[in-house]
C-alpha cells in the first residue's frame, strides 16, 4: 500500500482568510503526524496565496517524517528550496488566475530548463519529484532529466463524470506507473483523491506515496466542528481550561 503524504495548504487557506495567526499550518503537522501522515506536502505558491515562507522554514525544523516542498520551477523557488533543503522538492505548474493546480507540468517541451533545475536540487542531495500527467513523452522526458520521482497528476481521474472515463484515466494511470518504473523511476500520485475515489488508486502496482489535501482538511473541519462548539460554550462561561 502507499504511504499517505498530508497537504496542509488549506489549512493555511483558512488562516489568510484573515490574515491572523489560527489555525497554524505547523501545528496541523504535528497532528497529521500523530494521526499516522508519512509525510508532509505544502505548496508555496508565488502569490503566497496559503502557505508562508515563515511555515516552509518551521515545518523544516518540526516534521518529524519527511518534508515535500512542492513549487513552481523558478529561479526564486529553487532558491528557497536550496536554503531550506526539504527532504524532497515536488516541481508543480502554476498559473496566478487558477483556483487550484490545472494540469501537470509540461515537462517535455521545457527538457533543458526543467533539466538544469533538476540536476540543480539533485546536486545539492534534495531529491526531485515531477507533477506530471500519465503520458508517455511526460515520462520519458522525467527520465532524460533523472528525476527520481514522478508524482501522477490525478485530477482528470479525480474529476471524470461516469464510470467509463474514470476507468479509462485509471488505466492511464495504471499505464503511467508501468512506464515510469520500468525507467527505474519512483511513483507518487495526487490531486483532488477523496476518501470516495483512492482506493483503486492506491490499489496501482508500484505507487509509493499518495499526497492529499483537500479532502482531509475538509473532512477536519467537519468532524472538529462539534468539539469547537463545544468549547466555545465553555469558554463563554469561563470553564475552559
Ligand atoms: C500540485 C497540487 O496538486 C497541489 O499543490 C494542489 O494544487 C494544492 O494546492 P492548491 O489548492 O493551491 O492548488
Ligand atoms: N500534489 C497533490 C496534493 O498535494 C494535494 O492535492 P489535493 O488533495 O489538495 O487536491
Amino acid at each position: 500500500m502507499p504511504t499517505l503524504g498530508v497537504n496542509i495548504d488549506h489549512i493555511a487557506t483558512i488562516r489568510q482568510a484573515r490574515r491572523t495567526v489560527e489555525p497554524d499550518p505547523v501545528a496541523a503537522a504535528v497532528l497529521a503526524e500523530l494521526g499516522g501522515a508519512d509525510g508532509i506536502t505544502v505548496h508555496l505558491r508565488e502569490d503566497r496565496r496559503h502557505i508562508q515562507d515563515r511555515d516552509v522554514r518551521l515545518l523544516r525544523q518540526t516534521v518529524r517524517t519527511h518534508l515535500n516542498l512542492e513549487c513552481a520551477p523558478t529561479s526564486e523557488m529553487v532558491a528557497i528550496a536550496l536554503d531550506i533543503k526539504p527532504d524532497y522538492v515536488t516541481l508543480v505548474p502554476e498559473k496566478r488566475e487558477e483556483v487550484t493546480t490545472e494540469g501537470g507540468l509540461d515537462v517535455a517541451s521545457s527538457i533543458d530548463r526543467i533539466g538544469e533545475i533538476v540536476t540543480s536540487l539533485q546536486n545539492a542531495l534534495i531529491p526531485v519529484s515531477l507533477f506530471i500527467d500519465a503520458e508517455k513523452a511526460q515520462i520519458e522526458a522525467a527520465a532524460t532529466m533523472k528525476a527520481k520521482f514522478i508524482e501522477l497528476h490525478t485530477g482528470c481521474y479525480a474529476e471524470a463524470k461516469d464510470e467509463a472515463s474514470r476507468e479509462k484515466e485509471l488505466a492511464a494511470l495504471a499505464k503511467g506507473c508501468e512506464i515510469a518504473i520500468a525507467a527505474g523511476i519512483r511513483v507518487n500520485a495526487g490531486h483532488g483523491l477523496t476518501y470516495w475515489n483512492v482506493y483503486p488508486v492506491a490499489c496501482l502496482e508500484g505507487m509509493e506515496e499518495l499526497n492529499i489535501g483537500h479532502t482531509i482538511i475538509s473532512r477536519a473541519a467537519l468532524v472538529g466542528m462539534e468539539r469547537a462548539v463545544r468549547e466555545m460554550k465553555q469558554a463563554i462561561r469561563g470553564a475552559r481550561d
